[in-house]
Parts: structure tokens; C-alpha cells; sequence
């Protein structure tokens, strides 16, 4: 019988699945694609976690675009800047990093956009993720990011998940556990 976890952020409440991942690990699984109620909520509630003074959010693709979107919306910044998992024809000078996520076993890639790059040059950053977990994709993010000459000034999601519940780095709406499977 499938099993949810129940997750609550401010007002709202969601039943997530959880899934195995591993032999020995599940997780609830998150998905804020399609959400736009606690899109708009959690932005509305992280809008008041960022520092005032930034120039750029930076996400990563896929699920923290939407929530990069409304928090831009929300901090009234016109723009931000996507990581991407693979280099496009279309990008000029793609700059990429390796990256181990705890929902991918195959080995993965962040990519910044040279034009992306040349736009965060000396620019105060902040770091918009939906969950941030093992910390692996936010690390390799960051790396992007101080690569292209910027300051990471925060580093913002909805959720922390498993040991992330302890860092100090970020800041987080809700917490999210993990499952070992036992047998
Ligand atoms: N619990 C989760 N659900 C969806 N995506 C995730 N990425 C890391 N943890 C996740």
C-alpha cells in the first residue's frame, strides 16, 4: 500500500508519496512543478528571508524555476538566472561542473550560460532551490556562481531534507525527512 508523508508549509498541507530511491533509502517525494499555490506562498515567505540588497536569484533546473520566477516577482527583480543539466546549442561558452544529486544515480552536470556568466560578474547573489538535501547540487552551484566573479550572499528553499535540517547556511520553510528502508 502506497505511503505518504504528510507536509505542512505555513497554511498548507500536501501528501507526498514516498518513494524508494535505493535499496536501503526512500523519500517523499517533492514535487513543486504544477504547485502554484505553494509556489506563491513559499515565495511570498522566502521574499522576507533574502537579504534587501541582491542583484540576481540563481536556480537550478528543473523544479526551482517556477519558485525563481514569483520570488523575482515578489523582491521586484527582473531577471534571474537558470542552472542548466545540459549545455544547449544555443548557449555561447557554457561553463560546466560535475554534480552528484541524491534523486539522480547517474552522474550529472550543472551548466551556467556564458551570457548568464558575463551578467553575474561582481554581482550579490542569492541561491533559490525547492529542496536542498545531500547540499551536492547547491554546492556545485555555487562553485558556477564564484567561478563567474559573484558573491553568493544566501542561499534560499523551501524544504531541507535529511541532515540539511542542521545547516546554518540556509534558510528553509519546512523540514522533510528521510526514510532508511529496514528489513
Ligand atoms: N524529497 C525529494 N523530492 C523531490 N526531489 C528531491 N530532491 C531531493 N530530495 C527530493
Amino acid at each position: 500500500m502506497q505511503k505518504y508523508f504528510e507536509l505542512q508549509v505555513g497554511p498548507l498541507t500536501r501528501q507526498l508519496p514516498i518513494m524508494p530511491i535505493s535499496d536501503t533509502l526512500a523519500i517523499a517525494s517533492f514535487v513543486l512543478l504544477g504547485d502554484a499555490e505553494l509556489t506563491d506562498y513559499a515565495a511570498s515567505e522566502l521574499a522576507k528571508r533574502v537579504p534587501t540588497d541582491f542583484d540576481y536569484l540563481v536556480t537550478l533546473e528543473s523544479k526551482g524555476i517556477p519558485l525563481a520566477q514569483e520570488l523575482s516577482r515578489c523582491t521586484n527583480h527582473a531577471q534571474y538566472v537558470v542552472l542548466r543539466k545540459s549545455v544547449k546549442d544555443y548557449m555561447r561558452a557554457p561553463q560546466t561542473v560535475p554534480v552528484s544529486a541524491i534523486t539522480t544515480s547517474a552522474p550529472q552536470q550543472l551548466v551556467l550560460d556564458g551570457t548568464d556568466a558575463d551578467r553575474l560578474v561582481a554581482k550579490k547573489v542569492v541561491i533559490v532551490d525547492d529542496v536542498i538535501s545531500s547540499g551536492g547540487s547547491l554546492q556545485a552551484a555555487k562553485t558556477l556562481i564564484e567561478r563567474a566573479g559573484a558573491t553568493v550572499v544566501s542561499q534560499v528553499a523551501i524544504l531541507a531534507e535529511g541532515d540539511a535540517v542542521d545547516r546554518t547556511d540556509i534558510h528553509y520553510l519546512a523540514e522533510l525527512p528521510l526514510f532508511p528502508i529496514t528489513d
